[in-house]
């Protein structure tokens, strides 16, 4: 931790090395520095699911997102406030990202409506009727204790009408700028935009244009890993860079796989998050150096290599695949716990990576001796 005399009393970003369109740096708050590109283990219900805080910590990860939506309906957030917030509740101190709430009323709850005023929906647990404004978000991101606090917004699912993506666009600046005046000055915190409009490069560009005329903290790509293409993904970020601030940072939603990280790093992304690391671990999944290995394949059944001995993870380097193979066919929890944590190490690794191979202008043979590795294990 930094000496509490000279920690940051901001949020400031500063970019200090290019490599084409990547960017390698790092994100000063009074909670902490996160260095970019970030990849943020998802926290959803107060904790990164299978995993000590203190582990995810070591592992490299400077930042966890925690999500809206959950944690207002379990403990909520006045309760929330009232244990001293989302940090202490779960035993983390560095910064946490909240996402705003949209993206999982419209994935997860049952009975949702979307009007100008907000979104109104059931509760996926009890079915309680819930109503969520632009306001409220920020209002419940804020008594959670969030150092980084997303927009309410509409995110459409692809592929869809043009009709529909417009609408949902517009709305959700509309929304932006209503968060931007809810959220007001909080130094030493932020709140991020979110840049909508589907796979419509024209209505990208509107988007991305009207928020950064809102002069933010940060802006994130929305709209994105909802069912495209990966290379509709990657045209959508292309399209949008040129209009975004090169000097905030850009937090990619949702992503995703080791390729799409390393993809979307080459276009300019800072930030990450997604559960595929730790939803694949707990589904026998392991991503390694290797490649992706399916613990549950017979194939593994008396290999006694580790998944990977040169990683400094002991959840890599340590236990057999063998051994691997049988906990995950035996679903003991011990199989969910040492997957989930191999995989945040060898995404925390990616990125270790990939910052010290910008700083040294060699992403693109960072990129292609990853990928080779990867291959080599399935040939
Ligand atoms: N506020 C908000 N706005 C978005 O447009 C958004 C877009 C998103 N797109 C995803 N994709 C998640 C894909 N994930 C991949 C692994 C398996 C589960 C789904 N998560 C998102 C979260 C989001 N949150």
């Amino acid at each position: 931790m930094t000496d509490p005399l000279d920690a940051p009393t901001d949020f400031t970003f500063t970019v200090s090395a290019t490599d084409g369109q990547a960017r390698t740096g790092h994100i000063a708050m009074p909670r902490g520095t996160i260095r970019t590109p970030a990849f943020m283990p998802v926290g959803t219900a107060a904790t990164v699911k299978a995993m000590y805080p203190e582990q995810v910590r070591d592992l490299g990860a400077d930042v966890v997102l925690g999500n809206t939506y959950h944690l207002m309906l379990r403990p909520g957030p006045e309760r929330m406030a009232r244990l001293g917030g989302l940090h202490r509740f779960m035993r983390w101190d560095g910064p946490i990202l909240t996402d705003s709430g949209g993206f999982q009323v419209m994935s997860l709850s049952a009975l949702r409506k979307i009007d100008e005023e907000g979104v109104t929906f059931r509760s996926h647990i009890d079915g309680t009727a819930h109503r969520m404004s632009p306001e409220r978000s920020i209002e419940i991101q804020g008594l959670l204790g969030s150092d980084i606090q997303m927009q309410l917004d509409e995110c459409v699912r692809l592929p869809a009408e043009r009709a529909e993506i417009e609408k949902a666009m517009r709305l959700s600046l509309r929304w932006a700028e209503r968060c931007r005046v809810a959220f007001g000055e909080q130094p030493g915190k932020a709140m991020f935009g979110i840049v909508q409009g589907g796979d419509i490069p024209d209505l990208r560009v509107e988007s991305a244009r009207a928020l950064t005329d809102l002069d933010l903290k940060g802006y994130a790509i929305g709209g994105l890993a909802v069912g495209e293409p990966q290379a509709v993904m990657l045209a959508m970020i292309e399209t949008v860079e040129p209009h975004l601030p090169a000097t905030k940072p850009r937090y990619l939603m949702g992503v995703g796989t080791p390729d799409d990280l390393m993809q979307s790093v080459m276009r300019g992304i800072d930030m990450f998050d997604c559960v595929m690391p730790t939803r694949a671990g707990r589904h026998g999944l392991a991503y390694t150096r290797h490649g992706r290995i399916n613990l549950r394949n017979a194939r593994h059944a008396e290999d006694t290599r580790p998944l990977d001995e040169a990683s400094a993870c002991p959840a890599a380097r340590d236990y057999s695949r063998a051994y691997l193979h049988h906990l995950v066919r035996s679903e003991e929890i011990l199989g969910m716990m040492l997957l989930t944590w191999n995989n945040l190490a060898y995404y925390q690794q990616l990125m270790a990576g990939m910052r010290a191979a910008i700083a040294a202008g060699r992403l693109a043979d960072f990129v292609a001796e990853t990928k080779d590795g990867w291959a080599r294990a399935e040939a």
